[in-house]
């Protein structure tokens, strides 16, 4: 297998692994030993951005070939059971219409069913199998994003073709919701973020990294944890006030997904007991994005910011 083919890829991963990056390019060490390798060396090595986007897309191709799935139809998303409500929303919303299924359940916050609880468990199945397999083999698992501290990067792992495929599957329901240049998603990030006594509970006040987002609870059984928000802000105004229109709380349903928008405010409440576990997909908009960054640099305030206009 080619690990790298890009020279300059190349050149990065020996001059930054000397002797060990050689052996990661020796086609003749087997990939579980070149992945174990990278893991070891990358959890002791602090790296500069573009070193680590290389590494962790060298990971992630060493890791497709050599993680073996407890569940191999769920890396393929002809196999995902979508409920009957999703697929008729994206239809509808294919000829501009909103779907009943979409319960608008406070403002920009829109709820509906997405999968059978059967398949959420299998999903959640995999992650333990992957979890218990990389301690297995000593391979250190990235987490999720900067605030959680358990859960697991689906793309990681297999799942980035498949969530790509839901991306421009779903896409069409974004565009309708939230205007043509957010829900243009072009790219995702797709995570499970896992909640239990002892380990992580909550989850404090932030935005997302995304232009919009779709958090599917997958179970399993367990109390508290409502999700709460407060209202859409750009980053100027991101520590204003909300208004109480503005804040509000939403239960988990397993199966059941929340769509938002990444910069809708937003926090985890204590879990009370149990364990959680969510599907995170942050969907990303390369036009949106970088209109965001000349907004911001140009202190400009965005007309999706809810900050100061009535609603
Ligand atoms: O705990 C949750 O379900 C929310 C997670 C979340 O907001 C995030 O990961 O961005
Ligand atoms: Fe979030």
């Amino acid at each position: 297998m080619e690990l790298l083919e890009d020279p300059t890829e190349i050149v990065i991963i020996q001059s930054f692994f000397k002797e060990s990056g050689i052996t990661l390019l020796d086609r003749s060490f087997p990939l579980l030993e070149r992945l174990k390798q990278l893991s070891a060396i990358t959890s002791a090595t602090c790296m500069n951005c573009y070193a680590s986007t290389i590494i962790r897309k060298v990971q992630q191709r060493l890791l497709i070939c050599v993680y073996p799935p407890l569940h191999k139809p769920l890396f393929s998303l002809k196999n995902w059971p979508w409920s009957s409500e999703l697929v008729s929303a994206v239809e509808k919303a294919k000829l501009g219409k909103i779907s009943s299924s979409l319960n608008e359940v406070s403002r920009g916050l829109f709820m509906i069913e997405i999968l059978p609880i059967e398949f959420c468990n299998q999903l959640l199945e995999e992650v333990a199998n992957y979890e218990s397999w990389c301690h297995g083999n000593q391979l250190s698992i990235h987490r999720p994003n900067t605030m959680n501290s358990y859960g697991a990067i689906l793309d990681e792992f297999g799942f980035e073709p498949v969530l790509q495929e839901l991306t421009d599957f779903i896409g069409p329901i974004f565009k309708l919701l939230y205007g043509e240049d957010t829900g243009n998603v072009g790219s995702h990030h797709g995570f499970v973020v896992e909640y239990e006594l002892g380990k992580d509970l909550n989850l404090g006040f932030h935005v997302d990294d995304s232009q919009v987002t779709l958090n599917l609870c997958l179970g399993s059984i367990f109390t508290g944890g409502d999700l709460w928000f407060s209202g859409v802000r750009c980053p100027p105004h991101l520590n204003t006030p909300n208004t109480s229109k503005e804040y509000f709380t939403y239960s988990h349903i397993p199966g059941t997904g929340l769509i938002h928008m990444g910069k809708h405010r937003h926090g985890a409440k204590d879990l009370t007991s149990g364990k959680r576990s969510n599907l995170i997909v942050w969907f990303r908009s390369k036009k949106e994005r970088d209109q965001e960054l000349k907004d911001c640099q140009d202190k400009i305030c965005p007309n999706w910011c809810w900050y100061g206009k009535s609603n």
